[in-house]
C-alpha cells in the first residue's frame, strides 16, 4: 500500500511455503484489493505495486532477484518464529535470505537494505544477529561484505490485518467490481515508522505517512506492549471465557478489565510521555472495539513462546524488581498455560512446551522454559497456579458472548 505512493518502483513479491498465493496474484496481475473496514460503511482501495508473486520455491528466481542491483530493498514479513535459525542451517528464511546475499556478492556485490516487518524488539537487529549466526562458517570476505553492505533497518508496522474471511471477497467485489480472489482486508488507521539506511534508494514511502526516525525504541515500545501485549493477553485469556475475536474479548467484562490493568501496569514502565501513551490507549480501545474487523484469537495465539518473552516479560520483570505482582501478565501467563493443555498449538517451541504444560509442576517448568530465572520466582508461580483455577472458575459463571 505504502508503495503504490511511488509508481517508479514495484515489489517482486515471495511467498515462504504458499503456492497458491503467488499464483492466484499472478492471474490477477500482481493487483489486488485493499478492504477498509472500520465502524462505518467499508471502502476499498485497489494496490498495484505488486509486480510479480512467485512461490518461495523458486529458487532460480529468487537468486536472480537478489543478484541483481535493480533490487534495492528486501522486506520480510515472516511472523516472529520466522527468525529462527535451524540447527542445520538449512530451510528457513533466513537461508533463504543468506543463499540471496550470496548470490548477491558473487554478481558484483551491490549494497542492500533489509526490512524486517515482524513485531518483534530491534527487528533490525534481530535479523543482523541471526543472519551473522546462520553465516558464521561462511567465508570471511563474504561475512566482510554483509557487515559493511547491508545495512539493517529496524521499523515499527501498526495496522490490524487479520485473516481475510469469505465474505470479505465478496464485499470487495461489490465495492470494486473486480472479482479479486487475494483481497486483505484491514482497519483504516495505519502506521509505519523506520530508522536504518537505504544504501541504493527506496520508495517514496513517505508520500503515503511512512515516517522516517532516528530512534524507534520508544515507539517499538509503546505499540508492542500496548497493543500487541494486550492482544497476547486476549489471546490467551479471552478463548477461556468462550470469546473468538478481539471485539468479542473486549466487551467481556473480565477480559476488558484486564486489558485496561494491563496498560496501567506497561504504561509504568513505558518511555513516552503519558498523554502520549494515553491517546494510544484511548484509539487502541477503539481499534480493538471496531465491529468492521473480526480479528481471530486463535491466529494471534500462534507463536506464544516468541512473542510473550518479548510483549509481557519485560514489564512483568520490571514489577517484580518492585516486588509487585500484577494481575495482567498472570493472567496472560495463565490463559497460555491452559492455551497449551487445551488448544491445538501453533508453536515452533510446541512438541516441548505441550508436554512441559501436561507435566507435574507445569507452571515453573513451562515457565523456566521462557525464562530460567523465573523457575525461582515461587510466588509468581503459585498465583500463576492459582490464576489458571480462577479462569477455570470464571469461565463456569462467564456471560455468554
Ligand atoms: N496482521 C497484522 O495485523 C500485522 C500487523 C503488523 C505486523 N504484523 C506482523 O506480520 C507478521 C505476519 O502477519 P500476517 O498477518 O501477515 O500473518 P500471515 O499468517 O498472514 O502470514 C505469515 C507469513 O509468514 C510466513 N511464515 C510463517 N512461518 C514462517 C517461518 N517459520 N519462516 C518463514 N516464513 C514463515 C507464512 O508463510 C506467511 O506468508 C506477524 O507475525 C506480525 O509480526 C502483522
Ligand atoms: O502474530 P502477532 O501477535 O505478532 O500479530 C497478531 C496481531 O497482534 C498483530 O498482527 C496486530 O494486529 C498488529 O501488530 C497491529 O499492528
Amino acid at each position: 500500500m505504502y508503495t503504490t505512493a511511488d509508481p517508479e518502483w514495484g515489489i517482486a513479491a515471495y511467498t515462504f511455503r504458499n503456492t497458491e498465493l503467488p499464483r492466484l496474484l499472478t492471474e490477477q496481475d500482481g493487483l489486488y484489493t485493499l478492504l477498509l473496514r472500520g465502524n462505518g460503511a467499508p471502502r476499498a482501495e485497489i494496490v498495484d505495486s505488486i509486480s510479480r508473486a512467485h512461490p518461495g520455491g523458486d529458487t532460480g528466481r529468487w537468486l536472480a532477484d537478489l543478484a541483481s542491483p535493480d533490487v534495492a530493498v528486501l522486506t520480510l514479513t515472516i511472523t516472529e518464529a520466522g527468525y529462527r535459525v535451524a540447527a542445520d542451517g538449512t530451510g528457513t528464511a533466513i537461508d533463504r535470505v543468506l543463499a540471496g546475499l550470496r548470490a548477491r556478492h558473487r554478481a558484483g556485490g551491490a549494497p542492500i537494505a533489509l526490512v524486517p516487518c515482524d513485531n518483534l524488539p530491534g527487528n533490525g537487529g534481530v535479523l543482523r544477529e541471526a543472519l551473522g549466526r546462520a553465516a558464521a562458517n561462511e567465508d570471511p570476505g563474504f561475512r566482510s561484505w554483509i557487515e559493511e553492505n547491508v545495512s539493517f533497518v529496524d521499523t515499527v508496522v501498526d495496522r490490524i490485518t487479520p485473516a481475510t474471511a469469505e465474505d470479505d471477497s465478496v464485499t470487495a467485489a461489490e465495492l470494486t467490481g473486480f472479482d479479486d480472489h487475494a483481497p486483505v482486508v484491514t482497519e483504516p488507521f495505519n502506521e509505519w515508522l523506520l530508522a536504518g539506511d537505504f544504501p541504493l534508494g527506496r520508495p517514496s514511502w513517505e508520500h503515503a505517512g511512512a515516517r522516517f526516525v532516528d530512534d524507534l525504541a520508544a515507539y517499538e515500545q509503546r505499540k508492542l506492549w500496548l497493543l500487541n501485549g494486550a492482544h497476547t493477553l486476549l489471546a490467551y485469556v479471552g478463548p477461556t471465557l468462550g470469546c473468538t475475536t478481539v471485539d468479542e474479548a473486549v466487551r467481556h467484562p473480565v477480559p476488558a478489565a484486564l486489558t485496561e490493568s494491563w496498560w496501567d501496569t506497561a504504561t509504568r514502565h513505558a518511555s513516552l510521555p503519558a498523554e502520549d501513551l494515553a491517546g494510544y490507549r484511548e484509539r487502541l480501545l477503539r481499534r480493538f472495539s471496531s465491529r468492521g474487523i473480526r480479528h481471530n484469537l486463535v491466529q494471534i495465539a500462534a507463536g506464544g513462546s516468541s512473542k510473550i518473552p518479548a510483549r509481557i516479560l519485560p514489564v512483568l520483570r520490571a514489577e517484580r524488581s518492585r516486588q509487585r505482582l500484577p494481575e495482567a501478565p498472570v493472567a496472560t501467563l495463565a490463559g497460555w498455560l491452559i492455551h497449551l493443555r487445551d488448544r491445538q498449538v501453533d508453536d515452533p517451541r510446541a512438541d516441548e512446551l505441550v508436554s512441559l504444560a501436561r507435566s507435574d509442576d507445569a507452571a515453573r517448568r513451562v515457565l523456566s522454559a521462557l525464562d530460567a530465572d523465573l523457575a525461582d520466582d515461587r510466588e509468581l508461580i503459585t498465583a500463576v497456579d492459582d490464576y489458571v483455577d480462577h479462569l477455570r472458575h470464571a469461565a463456569d459463571r462467564s456471560p455468554s458472548t
